[in-house]
């Protein structure tokens, strides 16, 4: 493929943006391999459940998909043969957010964007936008979700951890007044489950097997030393040291299905021990990266677990609960159009001042999954020894904490000869999802 540049070194620079220019990385394999199947398999999934979704959106739809079909084969085109990127043309709300970025990166480039050119959170967030606006421009497909039966057949997958963890929940919510230590030694735990739950990604280098250990609780002990930087004493410190009444904790939410599952089951422990007054789940306003989570999957996943009576009694018994914290407004689920913008998050206060102010509420802001933490670092190769405060570049709207599977090839906050000392042990630590990290940001 001629789409490289030459004279462009083919690892990526150092403090470079990842970007498929740059020929030996994951961001070129993303682009070159991962993207077109992402596309393919969209394609594949309209073709076989045709006469499925006809029924469901009616016969009109049927010539509509033909056009959607013939629209994902553009943008395969379109990606494969290199060509520069366009204004979105569809009605959303935030289309216009979209074209200025593309106007602002098309001036900071020099030229229109391109796939194997700019950078690759750019590129990615572009195709999941690209793919919904085919849908938002039929009439009668546009809210279509072509993730959604993954989305659901994941969550089924895993119903033995499911009920393991739910079950574990449940009966430690029957338990009050624990002293101190015991309090945060069940915080953590939780907080380490959440984490590993972000191994459960449909669109994860390694393929979506599950972890060969069903039991999170068991499954967070196998993985201690997987855990490279762990500041999981500030949560417990951030949380335990403030005002009772008060505190607010945002969870920017990642994956549908077990993830979300482990971030409702961490987010009731806070409750149960009353480390939260509120809690807000962020989720995307649009199907994103395959699998991240939309109000639907939300809603969907409360609904499974209430009849879920046969596997276990602990899930009807949590989502009553969880629906109730819903009802009572103690838990909130919100959709800002800004998570699916392609923006890295030093960008929020300029581009979206109303959630950056929402966030600084915030006691504690968690955020989930290797794609906020690309965002939050601003996609740039820093050096493994670079500090986590510096990379944020002033995004500091609250205490804040990334738990990241580490699936791209970024990091920061590392020991000097730390990087070295894992690669030697592990030759894909950055893109298998095996090595994580907890980081926080209290500045
Ligand atoms: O945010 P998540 O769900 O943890 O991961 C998203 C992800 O699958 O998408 C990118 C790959 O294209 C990678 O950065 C990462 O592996
Ligand atoms: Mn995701």
């Amino acid at each position: 493929m001629p789409f490289h540049d030459d004279s462009i070194d083919t690892v990526t620079p150092e403090n470079a943006l990842l970007s498929a220019k740059f020929r030996r990385s994951f961001a070129y394999r993303t682009v070159q391999d991962r993207l077109p199947v992402t596309i393919t398999r969209v394609i594949d999934h309209l073709v076989r459940d045709k006469d499925h979704i006809v029924k469901t959106f009616g016969e009109y739809t049927r010539e509509e998909l033909k056009e959607v079909i013939g629209s994902f084969s553009k943008l395969k085109n379109e990606l494969q043969t290199n060509k520069p990127f366009t204004m979105l043309t569809s009605d959303g709300p935030d289309v216009t957010s979209w074209n200025t970025y593309y106007e602002e990166e098309t001036e900071r480039e020099g030229e229109e964007p391109r796939w194997f050119s700019t950078s690759l959170l750019y590129a990615e967030c572009y195709v999941y936008r690209r793919i919904h606006e085919a849908f938002e421009l039929s009439t009668s497909m546009k809210t279509f979700d072509p993730f959604c039966a993954q989305k659901k057949e994941s969550f089924l997958r895993s119903l033995a951890s499911v009920v393991l963890l739910g079950d574990y929940v449940q009966q430690q919510s029957q338990m009050r007044n624990l002293p101190q230590l015991e309090m945060k030694k069940e915080l953590l735990q939780l907080v380490k489950v959440s984490l590993w739950g972000n191994q459960h990604d449909l669109s994860r280098p390694t393929g979506c097997e599950l972890p060969e250990e069903p039991n999170p609780l068991e499954h967070i002990d196998h993985l201690h030393e997987h855990i490279l930087i762990d500041d999981s004493e500030c949560i417990w410190s951030t949380l335990s040291a403030a005002e009772k009444g008060n505190i607010i904790i945002d969870i920017v939410s990642d994956n549908a299905g077990y993830e979300i599952f482990a971030d409702l089951c961490l987010a009731d422990v806070l409750c149960t021990l009353s480390l939260a007054d509120k809690v807000r789940f962020h989720v995307k306003a649009l199907p994103w990266f395959i699998s991240d989570t939309t109000k639907y999957d939300f809603c969907w996943l409360l609904q499974m677990l209430a009849e879920l009576s046969e596997k276990s009694s602990s899930l009807p018994a949590l989502a009553t609960k969880w629906e109730q914290y819903l009802q009572s407004g103690r838990w909130t689920v919100e959709a800002e159009d800004f998570w699916t913008l392609p923006h890295p998050y030093s960008r929020m206060k300029a581009t979206d001042h109303n959630l950056y102010i929402k966030l600084s509420e915030a006691t504690l802001v968690i955020f989930k999954g290797d794609l906020n933490y690309r965002k939050l670092v601003g996609e740039t190769n820093w050096l493994p020894t670079e500090s986590f405060a510096n990379a944020l570049r002033g995004f500091h709207p609250a205490p804040l904490v990334a738990l990241r599977t580490i699936k791209a090839d970024l990091i920061c906050g590392l020991q000097p000869g730390q990087a070295e000392m894992i690669s030697s042990k592990s030759h894909d630590w950055m893109t298998s999802g095996n090595y994580a990290v907890i980081q926080f940001d209290g500045e």
